[in-house]
């Protein structure tokens, strides 16, 4: 992080916050463009969220106060944006470059960044980044990205877009938050224009004391590409584009983000003389081993229900740590403050029920994401999955959650009159017979979910669920879906 940006970082000296959520009105409005199906479902969500997770009172909310307060702010480009977000209504941007189908979890801090804007009375734009992303940001990368043809930039800008529509609860086009794509303003770009335009008033020793290019310098013999390192020219011109043609006037972004998002204030107080542009970024959500969440690790936790089932999301957030659950609380979700303390002080108490702070997690981070009927399929998978449960099993429940957990293919004749013993070692659910029957004297072997007590309990057509599938699992979190062929 640059040092102009450390030392704007303030303490957590702010009283409570008062939220008022004044796009209440607007956010409905866009609602009537719906489908009968999708306007009911997140119509109920926004009744839900605006009513149970807020408090509100006062007329417009210092979102800067507020980001602070829940851990969401890492620096300012200026102090003054606290006067200037409580006096008058802002409009404010984040970019997302389209090098996957989706967003992930490291993402959603920005959108949920860009929640409390709107929450607090400002308006959005969310730029999909269909020329940057042809350029690769090397920010935090070691190496330069590949290349992305242009189908694919195509289908990921429309499944970015997509993702943050919907989560956002708005038809792009309604006032309050539109998607742009920088493609339509780059492509009519002249590279001996921009050179004499843009790039006169871009200092190299600037450019080359931005940690994502002093890094690169510094870790690797190769450097980085002269695309590359114009990247920060290109993000920084988007802000300036966008401060002049659609009034942004606050580009946020994590704290990686800093260098490019500072390119873009300079710019603008060079080409526009004018200081009324800001940049606020937000700390980057790291994994236990300290790396970020990013789209292009492994095991990303996807926003979009094709990448990562409701099912799998929820339980994604039911099983974080202890250690980890109330700062979860605080960054992922909107409610308040007070509850949050609250729920710390259940934890800390005789008569905590295990994992309550972190179903109430789970539930608030999938409906803000899926929506209540995501929520809804999650918690009832989940409850109809957990080893034990009464709940009858169907197909579609078992199918659900297929793509999240091994599966094989096995012919009728196959499984029916087969041990539930060897088939659980057969489809590679327990390594070896002995390991399968250990565990079923520990109660632990389960078809569907229903506790398997007999070595020799064979399968019969009836444990076929509705004719095509069925479950096994060892313990309570590995499972097998078997597919009658
Ligand atoms: N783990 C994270 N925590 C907070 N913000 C994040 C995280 N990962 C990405 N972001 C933010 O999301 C926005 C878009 O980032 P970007 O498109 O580079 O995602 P990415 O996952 O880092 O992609 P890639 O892995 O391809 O670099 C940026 O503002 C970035 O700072
Ligand atoms: N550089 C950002 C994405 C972005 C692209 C263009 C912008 O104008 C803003 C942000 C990232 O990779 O995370």
């Amino acid at each position: 992080m640059a040092g102009a940006g450390a030392l704007l970082r303030t303490t957590f000296l702010i009283a409570k916050p008062n939220y008022k959520i004044p796009i209440t009105f607007s956010l409905f409005q866009s609602q009537s463009k719906r489908t009968p199906h999708h306007h009911n479902r997140r119509h109920y969500q926004f009744i839900r969220k605006f009513s149970s997770s807020q408090p509100s009172h006062r007329n417009r909310s210092n979102v800067v106060d507020i980001l602070e307060e829940r851990g969401l702010l890492e620096s300012l480009t200026s102090e003054n944006l606290r006067s200037v977000c409580s006096d008058s209504s802002l409009r404010v941007y984040c970019g997302f470059d389209p090098t996957a189908e989706t967003l992930h979890l490291g993402n959603l801090i920005g959108i949920i960044v860009l929640s409390w804007f709107l929450r607090c009375g400002h308006s959005a734009v969310v730029l999909v980044g269909g020329a940057t992303g042809r350029i690769g940001d090397p920010s935090g990368k070691s190496f330069e990205r590949p290349e992305l043809d242009i189908q694919t930039l195509n289908r990921n800008i429309a499944g970015i877009s997509d993702t943050v529509l919907n989560i956002l609860n708005v038809d792009n086009g309604s006032y309050s938050i539109r998607v742009l794509n920088n493609y339509d303003w780059w492509k009519d770009v002249k590279f001996l224009d921009f050179l004499k335009d843009v790039g006169r008033f871009a200092r190299v020793n600037t450019m080359m004391a931005k940690e994502s290019v002093k890094r690169r310098l510094e870790a690797s013999d190769q450097g980085l590409s002269y695309t590359e390192f114009t990247y920060q020219l290109l993000q920084g011109y988007d802000f300036f584009h966008l401060f002049k043609s659609e009034n942004v006037r606050v580009q946020i972004g994590g704290s990686d983000q800093w260098g490019n998002i500072t390119a873009g204030t300079e710019l603008i107080r060079k080409l526009h003389q004018s200081d009324a542009a800001y940049g606020l970024t937000f700390p980057l959500l790291l994994k236990s081993d300290g790396t970020k969440f990013g789209k292009s690790e492994d095991g990303a936790i996807w926003l979009s229900p094709s990448m990562l089932s409701p099912y799998k999301f929820y339980q994604y957030f039911f099983s974080i740590p202890d250690d980890d659950v109330v700062r979860f609380l605080r960054i992922l979700t909107f409610v308040s403050l007070e509850e949050i303390g609250e729920i710390e002080m259940e934890m800390k108490s005789d008569g905590y029920v295990q994992n309550s702070a972190q179903r109430r997690l789970a539930e608030e981070v999938t409906r803000f994401v899926h929506g209540e009927d995501g929520l809804a399929e999650a918690i009832k998978a989940t409850e109809a999955l957990r080893p034990g449960s009464d709940t009858r099993l169907d197909w579609k429940t078992i199918e659900g959650i297929s793509e999240d957990v091994p599966w094989c293919c096995l012919g009728y004749d196959e499984v029916v009159n087969a041990r539930v013993v060897d088939i659980s070692v057969s489809t590679g659910l327990i390594e070896s017979k002995s390991a399968a029957r250990r565990l079923l004297k520990q109660g632990g072997l389960y078809l569907n979910n229903g506790r398997v007590d007999d070595e020799g309990k064979k399968i019969d057509s009836d444990d076929i669920v509705d004719g095509k599938i069925l479950l096994l699992s060892a313990g309570k979190k590995n499972k097998m879906v078997v597919r009658i062929a």
